[in-house]
């Protein structure tokens, strides 16, 4: 199969159709100019229009994603609640999004929770997360009403104890526990084993003893028992060991303390497909797992809630950049360079990432070579893909990413104050601009002179 037909296949929902149907939704994918469409609109356009780099969301992709993990809990007939993890991506306009389709979000930080509440989302829908936060940040979320505050460690405890004193209100709490489970993904995004920064340790005791203070303060509503393993976790087995030792822990918390969650939060983590070895669970597949391993061991199921970030925006984001400089080393590689880089996808350079690129305005074009993409930032390490292939490019191709929408424009910044990227959501045929370009401007609004 041809890399067109690779990248059609990458929009997975597609899987089921025969070759007929295959080539009618692959001429659908490319308008006749042989341009890239997102969510029929054309991204030569769209570049022409805003200019690059620019962040393009498919918002049908976002929304049928969540519409996928609804009914696989449905299917399952499980209480549930899909609370999007916005450290993925988080500006105004998803939180938005996230309203419309009601869902719930969790925040890490006094910045995300204004972003929320500016975007008119509903409080009572947050949970706040984090393991550092700060006397002002639970100031915020109990001034605000947050849903709830995922506790994280004594100081935590302390500080909030304090914030409820002085302000007399009471507030729904859940537990993050470090379960003890490693998943299979890159170091710096596993967050379940014991040897974590997050959470009470269940092991050493930790959990038991935070339990025992929660429950003895009349302020503090516990609603049940947090978990997240990592991110970017392909397989079945991680989720199923979670379930297993939530259901463990409960138990074993009920038989001292006679309390019994009525929320078990499984965390996020669901992978997704970057390139052709990617090959990620489907919701229905973790969460029949979930379902069977909860409905076989307990006498009163807790409503599950899950925190998917990646797998919600990641698949729905493209970046698009102007090809540029060229340099072509005899004998080694090639490196085509974009008016991007590492300062609007950080990934590669910190996770070793891997993505795939389409030239956009050339879409029915056949590859004729492989090149690294290499971003313009002073860093030898800024180079976004290695071994691309392509067709033959020139200097003002419309370059396009796929899948960064999740953790690209949230992890993005000025490195050699380059401004950031301007993001725009399309959907059925329609382009918004949600976020501006950055300006020179903006770059220097907040220095000082000396
Ligand atoms: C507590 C928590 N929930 C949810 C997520 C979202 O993870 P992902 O974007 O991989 O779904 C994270 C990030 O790893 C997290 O730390
Ligand atoms: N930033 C990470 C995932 C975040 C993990 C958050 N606990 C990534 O881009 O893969």
């Amino acid at each position: 199969m041809d890399r067109k037909g690779l990248f059609v296949i990458k929009q997975r929902d597609l899987f089921l159709f025969d070759k007929g149907v295959l080539k009618m939704i692959i001429d659908e994918l490319t308008s006749k100019n042989g341009h890239l469409m997102i969510d029929g609109v054309d991204s030569v356009e769209l570049v022409k229009e805003y200019g690059t780099p620019l962040y393009v969301f498919d918002i049908s992709k976002v929304r049928n994603q969540i519409k996928k993990f609804r009914s696989a809990f449905e299917k399952e007939h499980l209480n549930y609640q899909i609370s999007y993890a916005s450290k993925a991506f988080a500006v105004k306009a998803i939180y938005q999004v996230m309203k419309q389709e009601n869902v719930h979000v969790d925040v890490v930080s006094g910045g995300e929770l204004y972003t929320a509440l500016a975007a008119g989302f509903p409080s009572d829908k947050i949970s706040f997360h984090g393991n550092n936060k700060s006397l002002m940040e639970l100031q915020m979320a109990v001034k605000n009403h947050v849903g709830v505050i995922m506790l994280d460690n004594f100081h935590e405890i302390e500080l909030l104890q304090q914030v409820l004193k002085e302000s007399q209100e009471t507030i729904q709490v859940m537990l993050r526990l470090t379960p003890g489970i490693s998943a299979h993904t890159h170091k710096y995004d596993q967050t379940g084993q014991t040897d974590s920064k997050f959470g009470f340790d269940v092991k050493s005791g930790q959990a038991k003893k935070a339990l025992k203070l929660v429950l003895d303060n009349p302020q503090m509503k516990l609603l049940g028992y947090h978990a997240h393993i990592g991110s970017q976790i392909f397989g079945t087995e991680g989720f199923k060991m979670l379930a297993q030792k939530m259901i463990e822990i409960s138990k074993d918390f009920q038989s001292e303390f006679n309390y019994w969650p009525q929320v078990i939060n499984l965390g996020g983590g669901f992978g997704i497909s970057y390139n052709e070895d990617d090959d990620p669970i489907t919701a229905s597949d973790f969460i029949s797992v979930i379902g069977q391993e909860l409905k076989q061991d307990c006498k009163e199921v807790p409503e599950i809630w899950i925190e998917p970030g990646r797998s919600i925006v990641g698949p729905a984001g493209y970046t698009l950049y102007k090809i540029g400089s060229r340099k072509d080393i005899p004998g080694l590689e090639s490196y085509v360079s974009v008016d991007g880089g590492m300062g609007d996808n950080i990934r590669p350079a910190l996770y070793q990432a891997k993505y795939e690129a389409v030239v956009a305005n050339k879409m029915n074009q056949t590859d004729v070579e492989t090149v690294h993409i290499s971003g313009k930032y002073c860093e030898s390490g800024d180079i976004l893909i290695k071994h691309q292939k392509l067709p033959q490019t020139e200097v003002g191709d419309v370059l396009a990413v796929l899948d960064t929408g999740a953790y690209g424009y949230s992890m993005a910044m000025n490195y050699n104050r380059n401004p950031r990227p301007a993001v725009v959501f399309v959907e059925k045929g329609q382009a918004k601009l949600v976020v501006k370009r950055e300006t020179y401007e903006d770059l220097i609004k907040l220095d000082g002179n000396y």
